[in-house]
Formats: C-alpha cells, sequence, structure tokens
C-alpha cells in the first residue's frame, strides 16, 4: 500500500481552524468538487488522471475541546491499481456504477441478481445513497452510510452482501442445488443481517427474498416473540447463507451449541440502524455476537452499517466495530436538514395535555374528509405516542369512535395498534393489514419508528415530544418514501414547550393554527364552536367507553414519560387536569408511594398516594359504575327539550367539576345514567361550579375562551 496520507477538510466543521491542515492538491481539487456536490461525499473523486488509483477514505475521530469531541476528519490514501479487485479496477476506470443495468454488463454483480432487480422489481436508477455504497460495497470494504429515510438504503447493503456469498461459493448464483454435496446447511451461514426490530428484520427479509429468488442462497430470519424452536426447525431443514435477525434471539440461537446454526465461513456482517444497534441498549448484544463469528485474523469479514441518523457519539464505537480504511458514505450534510424538503411538518400546540386527543380526532376527520375529494390520496395515517400505555388508550378511543357502524367517522380508514405489547403474531397481523390497507390510521410506538417501508403513509402524526430529535427524524420518515409525498404534524402541549427547543432544534416545523379543538380551554368556561363542542363530546363519550386500566396505566405512564419536567408539581397539575377534564376521572388513579417516591413526587400536591395502584384504577365519579350507567356524570338528556344542555362532568368530592353549561335553556349533562344514546348535542352551554365550562358558539367562525392560558401565536423560529 503506498499511502500518501493527506488530509481533507471535507468532513471537517467550521469550527476547527483549518490552519491545522495542510492540503495537498489532489485533496483541494476534491474539497471544492464536495462543496458542489449534493450529497457530501466521504468517498473521493479525483480528476480523471488520477482514477488508476483507488480512493479510499479514512475517518478518524481526534481529541478536540469537548464541544468537538466526536469531530470525524477525512483521509485520503491512495493505493497502487495492481493490487485492487477487478470490480474496484473496473469502478476506477468508468465511474460509478449508477444504473442497475450496468452491474450486469461491467461484471460486477451475477446477471440473476441483476435481473430480478432490474425485471422482476423494475428498478432502474439507483440512488444516492445506492450508488455511492453498492460501488464501493462491491469492493469488499467496510462501510458506513448515513442517509436520509425512504431512500433505498436496504438495496445498498443487500447487493453487495448478496453479491459477496456468491464470489465465495458461486455455486449459489443458480436457483436450487447440485446434488447432496451443496445441499444448504444450517451450519453456512455466510452473511448476518441485525436490525433492532422484529418487524424491520422481517421486512428486510421479505427484500432479500425477493431479490434472491432467482439464486440458491437461501434467507431465514432469527426474531424474538416467535417460536425459536420452529425458526430452528427451518434452519436445519432447508439450510441457511443470509440470516437476518434481532440481537436477542441471534445471540441466542449463535450461543446455542445445539442449535446447529453456525457461521465459520461468515463474509458480511451487516448492522440496519446502526446507531439504534451501537447504543446503550443492544451494544452488549452485538458484542456478544461477535464472539460467535470468525476471528476477522483468520476470515476476512465485510461489515455495513446504514442508517439515516449517525450521531457523533457513536462514531468512536464504528472505529472498534469497522476495519480501518472504512468508508463514511455520508448523504446528508451537517447544514443540512435531515428530513427531506417536500415534507411539510406542522406543529400543533395545544393548552392542555387534555387537548390532545380532540386535536388529533379532529386532525384525522378533516384530513379523511379532504382525502374523499376527487384526486385525492387515500389518508394512510401513522400516530406516534411515547408510550405503549398511550397506544392501549388512544386503541380503545379511536376504535370507539368509529363505532360498529360500517362507515364511521373516520371511514374509510380502518384503525390499527402497533407496539411492544401485543404478542408478535399481532404485532405482524397490524403491520401487513396497515401495509395493504389504502386507507388506515396505524397507531404505534417506536417500535415501527425506524426502517418500516409502509406504502403510501400520506401523514406522519407524532403526539407528545419525541425522546429525541433521532426518533422525531426515524418517525417523519415513515412518510415521503422513495421520492413520494408526505407530511408530518407534531401535537405538543404547553407542557412540552420548555423542551420543544432543545430537543428538536434546527427542525422546519412550521406552527399551525388551524386546529380548533387545540385551543379550546377545557378547564374553563368559554364559547366554542359547534363542531368543536361536538369533538370534545365524542371524544368524551370514547373516553368513557375506556377500560379503566387503560387509563390508569396511561396515567401512570404519563407521569413516567415527563419524569424531565423540572417543576414536579406542575407537570403533576397538567396530568390531573388531562385524567379529570379530558378523560373524565374525578379522582386520578393510584400512584405507589414507592414510584412517587422515585419520580421524586413525594412532596407533590394532587396526587392519589396507595400501595396497591393495581387495585384501584381511579374513580370516573363518586360511582365505581365506569360504563357510565349508574355515574354520577351524566351527559344524557334527562329533558327532551331542545335547545343546549348542560355538560357536567361531575361536580363533587375531590374533583373539579366541569359543568359545560347548565344555562337557561340548557338541561345537564351527565355522564352516567343517561348513557349516550341520550346524549344529544347541546345548543349551547353555561358553566356550573369550579373551574366553569364553556359554551357553544354556532358562528363556527370565532371561538373564545374563559381565560386565555398564553397564547401560542409565537413565531417558531424561536425553537
Ligand atoms: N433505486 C430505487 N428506485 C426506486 N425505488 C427504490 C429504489 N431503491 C429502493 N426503492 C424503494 O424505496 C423504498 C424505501 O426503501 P428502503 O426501505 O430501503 O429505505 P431506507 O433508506 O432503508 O429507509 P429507512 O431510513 O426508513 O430505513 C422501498 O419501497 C424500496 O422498494
Amino acid at each position: 500500500m503506498l499511502g500518501a496520507l493527506r488530509r481533507s477538510t471535507a468532513s471537517l466543521p467550521r469550527t476547527l481552524p483549518t490552519s491545522t491542515l495542510s492540503l495537498s492538491t489532489s485533496a483541494r481539487v476534491f474539497q471544492s468538487s464536495v462543496a458542489r456536490s449534493p450529497c457530501r461525499q466521504s468517498i473521493l473523486r479525483l480528476p480523471a488522471a488520477n482514477r488508476a488509483f483507488h480512493q479510499t477514505v479514512q475517518w478518524q475521530q481526534h481529541a478536540v475541546p469537548a464541544a468537538e469531541r466526536a469531530v470525524v476528519e477525512a483521509e485520503v490514501e491512495q493505493e497502487v491499481g495492481a493490487e485492487r479487485p477487478s470490480s474496484d479496477i473496473e469502478i476506477a476506470a468508468l465511474g460509478p456504477v449508477t444504473k442497475f443495468h450496468e452491474l450486469e454488463t461491467r461484471g460486477l454483480v451475477h446477471p440473476n441478481v441483476v435481473r430480478t432487480i432490474t425485471k422482476e422489481m423494475r428498478l432502474e436508477t439507483m440512488t444516492e445513497v445506492q450508488s455511492r455504497t453498492i460501488n464501493e460495497g462491491l469492493k469488499g470494504v467496510d462501510v458506513i452510510a448515513q442517509a436520509k429515510t425512504g431512500t433505498g438504503k436496504t438495496m445498498a447493503f443487500l447487493l453487495p452482501v448478496l453479491q459477496r456469498i456468491i464470489n465465495d461459493d458461486p455455486s449459489l448464483a443458480e436457483r436450487g442445488f447440485t446434488g447432496r454435496r451443496n445441499r444448504p446447511s444450517a451450519a453456512d451461514t455466510r452473511a448476518l443481517i441485525i436490525s433492532p426490530t422484529r418487524e424491520l428484520a422481517e421486512q428486510i427479509a421479505a427484500e432479500a427474498r425477493r431479490l434472491t429468488r432467482n439464486t440458491g442462497v437461501v434467507v431465514q430470519t432469527a426474531v424474538g416473540g416467535t417460536q425459536k424452536n420452529m425458526g430452528l426447525r427451518m434452519m436445519q431443514n432447508q439450510g441457511v447463507h443470509l440470516l437476518i435477525g434481532t440481537p436477542g434471539r441471534l445471540k441466542d440461537i449463535l450461543s446455542d451449541e445445539y442449535s446447529g446454526v453456525q457461521a465459520p465461513k461468515l463474509s458480511a456482517m451487516v448492522l440496519d440502524e446502526a446507531d439504534r444497534l451501537l447504543d446503550d441498549g443492544f451494544w452488549p448484544e452485538i458484542k456478544e455476537i461477535q464472539r460467535y463469528l470468525p476471528d476477522q485474523k483468520e476470515r476476512e469479514r465485510q461489515t455495513l452499517m446504514f442508517s439515516a441518523t449517525i450521531p457523533r457519539e457513536v462514531v468512536q464505537l464504528v472505529r472498534q466495530t469497522l476495519k480501518p480504511g472504512f468508508h463514511f458514505v455520508k448523504c446528508v450534510r451537517d447544514d443540512e436538514e435531515p428530513t427531506h424538503t417536500r415534507v411539510p411538518q406542522k406543529l400543533v400546540l395545544t393548552g392542555g395535555l387534555e387537548n390532545r386527543f380532540p386535536t388529533l380526532y379532529e386532525l384525522m376527520k378533516r384530513e379523511v374528509e379532504a382525502a374523499a375529494k376527487p384526486g385525492a390520496r387515500p389518508f394512510k395515517a401513522i400516530v406516534y405516542f411515547n408510550s405503549t400505555a398511550d397506544v392501549e388508550l388512544a386503541h380503545s378511543v379511536f376504535r370507539s369512535l368509529q363505532g360498529s357502524a360500517r362507515r364511521g367517522p373516520l371511514y374509510p380508514a380502518q384503525i390499527f395498534e402497533i407496539h411492544g405489547k401485543l404478542s408478535q403474531q399481532q404485532r405482524t397481523r397490524s403491520s401487513d393489514r396497515f401495509r395493504e390497507a389504502t386507507s388506515g390510521i396505524l397507531l404505534s410506538s417506536d417500535v415501527t419508528a425506524r426502517g418500516m417501508d409502509f406504502p403510501n403513509v400520506t401523514h406522519v402524526i407524532q403526539v407528545g415530544l419525541p425522546t429525541s430529535r433521532d426518533t422525531y427524524v426515524h418517525r417523519i420518515g415513515r412518510t415521503a418514501r422513495a421520492g413520494k409525498e408526505g407530511e408530518g404534524w407534531l401535537i405538543l402541549s404547553e407542557i412540552d414547550r420548555r423542551e420543544l427547543r432543545s430537543r428538536l432544534r434546527d427542525l422546519p416545523l412550521n406552527e399551525d393554527t388551524s386546529l380548533q379543538a387545540a385551543k379550546v380551554d377545557m378547564t374553563e368556561e368559554g364559547q366554542i364552536p359547534e363542531s368543536v363542542a361536538q369533538i370534545l363530546e365524542d371524544v368524551g363519550n370514547a373516553f368513557r367507553d375506556a377500560d379503566p386500566a387503560e387509563l390508569a396505566n396511561a396515567y401512570r405512564s404519563y407521569i413516567g414519560t415527563y419524569g424531565w419536567y423540572p417543576d414536579k408539581q406542575r407537570m403533576v397539575d397538567a396530568i390531573n387536569d388531562l385524567a379529570k377534564f379530558g378523560w373524565g376521572l374525578e379522582r386520578t388513579p393510584k400512584l405507589s408511594s414507592g414510584t412517587a417516591h422515585k419520580l421524586g413526587l413525594s412532596r407533590v400536591r394532587g396526587l392519589n398516594l396507595g400501595s396497591d395502584p393495581a387495585g384501584d384504577y381511579g374513580d370516573r365519579d363518586r360511582s365505581s359504575d365506569l360504563s357510565g350507567r349508574s355515574s354520577r356524570f351524566d351527559r344524557g338528556d334527562r329533558g327532551s327539550g331542545s335547545g343546549g344542555r348542560s355538560f357536567d362532568r361531575g361536580s363533587s368530592g375531590g374533583g373539579r367539576s366541569f359543568d359545560r353549561g347548565s344555562g337557561d335553556s340548557g338541561r345537564p349533562f351527565d355522564r352516567g345514567s343517561g348513557g349516550r344514546d341520550r346524549f344529544s348535542k347541546p345548543a349551547g352551554h353555561s358553566r356550573g361550579n369550579v373551574r366553569g365550562g364553556f359554551s357553544r358558539d354556532r358562528s363556527e367562525g370565532s371561538f373564545g375562551r374563559g381565560g386565555d392560558r398564553g397564547g401560542y401565536s409565537g413565531r417558531l423560529s424561536e425553537y
């Protein structure tokens, strides 16, 4: 290797003093070409005269001041052409391949594979990340690639891995196997692909099976939540060349000496969603898996890592996992938004937490209506919540809102849920049905946030502050994939405001104030439009039907989710408002004293502390009949006349009353005995006691609130 090392500033942050660098001429040429490139590349394209040399880029992390600790620097290394593999010579001589069919004409990938891509999968032109990584991956070097969501990273790693398997054993390029000797075995795993979630592993496997269908390569999956023995039997009977799985199950299988699954000839390993796999949660398992793989000193192995987000914190681990001289294909510039510019991203700020579900419902109804117009795309949305308990509650509420009638208010959208508490079979069913649905709403935890490729998702709606900026980016990435359009919505409440700027910095969020349910102060009196009153009423009814255990779980999960909030009293007040004014609970669900202590809430007022939280789901009312039949909440039409009715969500006991009107012409609404069928739309409200109520304003045009809770007209540039 003739390694005349040169440095390029291409990857350096602007803050690093350039005076520390000495640039060679070729590096300067590269630097200016990088500046022009739409996708900043760390794979160098030298002038034509230099193309006889193989070019690699080594990324190193330098010790720099704290703020710049994880700075990555490019180093250019040139090698003598004579030592290059033929694929390298081909690429160096003709420039990078950008069309799939060229992989065949240049002899880089077996025709059986290329034809599957072009004829059966009907892919013609490579995406940016595909072109960069397939060209480099075929050379056999290690690659870490960062590119935006939905840009075809799966194919970008599957293709080099498959060709590598075929290079090692050319007989595998043909379908079927030739005689007993070549019969696939479970001990012949040639490549391993690791994914953080089961659904993603299955999705990658489905694409791998499509890609390999005209070859002899056998693809198997090993994911948690499925019967290990059944999976093992499949591997033992059919053999395995390409094994795709989640870390836990892969570790389980590889460490089990009786499983028969071995990988002595392993030549490739892929970490998809690499940053997630390298974080604290998965890294120990990844390390453990590597213990069961052949020593890299004895058997050459290529490692590929892919993600839409590669935070600097993980670069150190990347360096530990990849061979020196690895390529960093970075298709997202540091100063560029990590989301697609074609995705408008809207922020809705609601007053209280209790406004969120009504706001979400209003948004969905509106978008379903818009989708019914001629020429519009069917409404297909994924709604992300921050806890499983919230997903479960949302599922109950929206199923109830949809009702049993064939055409519910969200028709034709079907409602699905997916989260970690479901069995794997249920998860797979939800995911498959949503994938196939023309119009649907998938209520989801973060199990689908990364990598999932559901077709034609028009909306991604995030309810509550995502745990990190990267989580936001991956969630939003479920729409606008493969060049399509989509939109993102983020529904936050006032309590999220202080963290918004630091957690979601620099994102192109624009405040949207068109949803009226967001602004209604559900704890105060005020005039509200008829349509909004209807939304609140419908959602209130749906909460009344929810399983009390679900409400209690959701309550506790909110307390946990908002653990970051510094003003604990304010946090508990906000969550209690949600329970009382959003869900109609008079008494909040119990929280164990131990949990309260652990969360630093011992001195906080308003908690319903008890030693047995499981035994108390909180009261909707003074009555314990949560079905509403004998509840003291009465939303029913106790009278029969026309005009407004009052809307009383309880009025005594420890809870705040919430009387939505008892005005002159009104009749009381009571959540109990009336039952839903007796509950008709009031024309006007007047308030009852404590924190008042609100009344409907039939004018629809504007609505007043009993008290302005601050308003949210602030410019988003401040986030
Ligand atoms: N060259 C291509 N031309 C057109 N469509 C493509 C191409 N390559 C892949 N696709 C399609 O683009 C979609 C997204 O691909 P994929 O799921 O691999 O994206 P990704 O970059 O891995 O996304 P994420 O970051 O969310 O994991 C898939 O439906 C895939 O079939």
